[in-house]
C-alpha cells in the first residue's frame, strides 16, 4: 500500500496559474519540500515545523476525497506541495485516470519520477536567483526525460530584472517547452496564517511591468499570467 503526506486536499477550485488558468481542479497539496524559497507561498507545506499537521493517507483516502470533492466528476486534478515529487503519487495517478480523471503536477525539477510520463501536464517551475535557491540543470533534465511524450511546460516567476533576464535564458535553452511567466508576490502568507494581509496594488504593477517588460523585449512567445487565485481570493488558504 501506497501512503501519502498530505498536507491538504481542496477543491473544486479553478487553477489559478498557467496552462490550465480557469479550469476546474481538486487540489491534493502534500507535504515535504527539497527547497527553502525565500518568498515561498506555500510553508505550511514546506517547514518540518508544521510536518504534524500532513496526515499520512493510503492512496485509497485521498482518492476517496478527490473523488467526493468532484462529485465523482473527471475532471483534472492538480498535485502540488512542497514538492510532491518527493512521495510516491504513481499510484494515485493510476487510480484516478482508470476512471476518467486526469493530473497535473507542480514541482520545480529537483527530483524525476518515472510516472511524470502520465501526466497532462508537467508543470516545471524551475526557481529565479530571488528565489534564493539554484537549480541543479542536470536533474531538472532528468525530469523532462522522465515526462517522455507527456505535456511539460515551464511556469517561472519573476519578481525583478535579474529574474527576467534569467527567465529568458531559461525559456531558451528549452525552446520546445511553452513559457508562462507569473509575476511574484512579494507578500505571501506566513506559514502559520490561514490568509494574510496582501499588497495587491504592488502585484499588480509588477504584472503591468511584466507585461510591459515581455512585449518591449519582443519576446512574444511568453505567456504572462496573473495568480488567478490570487487575484479574486489573496493569501487565503485552501483555494
Ligand atoms: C507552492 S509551489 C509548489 C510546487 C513546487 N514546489 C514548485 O515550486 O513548483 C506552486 C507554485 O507557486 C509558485 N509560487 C510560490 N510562491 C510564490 C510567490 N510568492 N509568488 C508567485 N508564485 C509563487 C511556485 O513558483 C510554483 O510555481
Ligand atoms: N487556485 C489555485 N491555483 C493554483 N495553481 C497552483 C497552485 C499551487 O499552490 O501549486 C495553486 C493554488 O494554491 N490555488
Ligand atoms: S520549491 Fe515550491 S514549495 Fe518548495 S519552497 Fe519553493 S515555492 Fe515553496
Ligand atoms: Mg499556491
Amino acid at each position: 500500500m501506497s501512503m501519502l503526506r498530505v498536507s491538504e486536499i481542496f477543491g473544486p477550485t479553478i487553477q489559478g496559474e498557467g496552462a490550465l488558468i480557469g479550469q476546474a481542479t481538486v487540489f491534493v497539496r502534500l507535504g515535504g519540500c527539497d527547497y527553502r524559497c525565500s518568498w515561498c507561498d506555500s510553508l505550511h507545506s514546506v517547514d518540518s515545523e508544521y510536518r504534524h499537521t500532513w496526515a499520512p493517507m493510503e492512496t485509497e483516502e485521498v482518492w476517496a476525497k478527490v473523488a467526493e470533492l468532484s462529485g465523482g466528476r473527471p475532471l483534472t486534478v492538480t498535485i502540488s506541495g512542497g514538492n510532491p515529487a518527493i512521495q510516491d503519487c504513481g499510484p494515485l495517478i493510476e487510480r484516478g485516470r482508470a476512471l476518467g480523471y486526469g493530473f497535473a503536477l507542480e514541482t520545480q525539477g529537483s527530483v524525476a519520477r518515472d510516472w511524470f510520463s502520465r501526466l497532462a501536464p508537467l508543470v516545471l517551475s524551475p526557481k529565479p536567483p530571488s528565489s534564493g535557491e539554484t537549480p541543479d540543470w542536470d536533474r531538472f533534465d532528468d525530469c523532462l526525460a522522465a515526462a517522455g511524450q507527456a505535456e511539460a511546460i515551464l511556469k517561472i516567476v519573476v519578481f525583478d530584472e535579474t529574474d527576467y533576464a534569467w527567465a529568458r535564458d531559461v525559456a531558451a535553452r528549452y525552446p520546445q517547452l511553452p513559457v508562462y511567466l507569473q509575476p511574484g508576490n512579494h507578500t505571501p502568507p506566513p506559514a502559520d496564517a490561514e490568509d494574510a494581509v496582501i499588497d495587491m496594488d504592488g502585484i499588480t504593477d509588477r504584472m503591468d511591468w511584466l507585461v510591459n517588460r515581455t512585449l518591449a523585449d519582443g519576446w512574444f512567445a511568453a505567456r504572462v499570467l496573473p495568480q488567478l487565485h490570487v487575484l479574486i481570493w489573496g493569501n487565503k488558504r485552501g483555494v
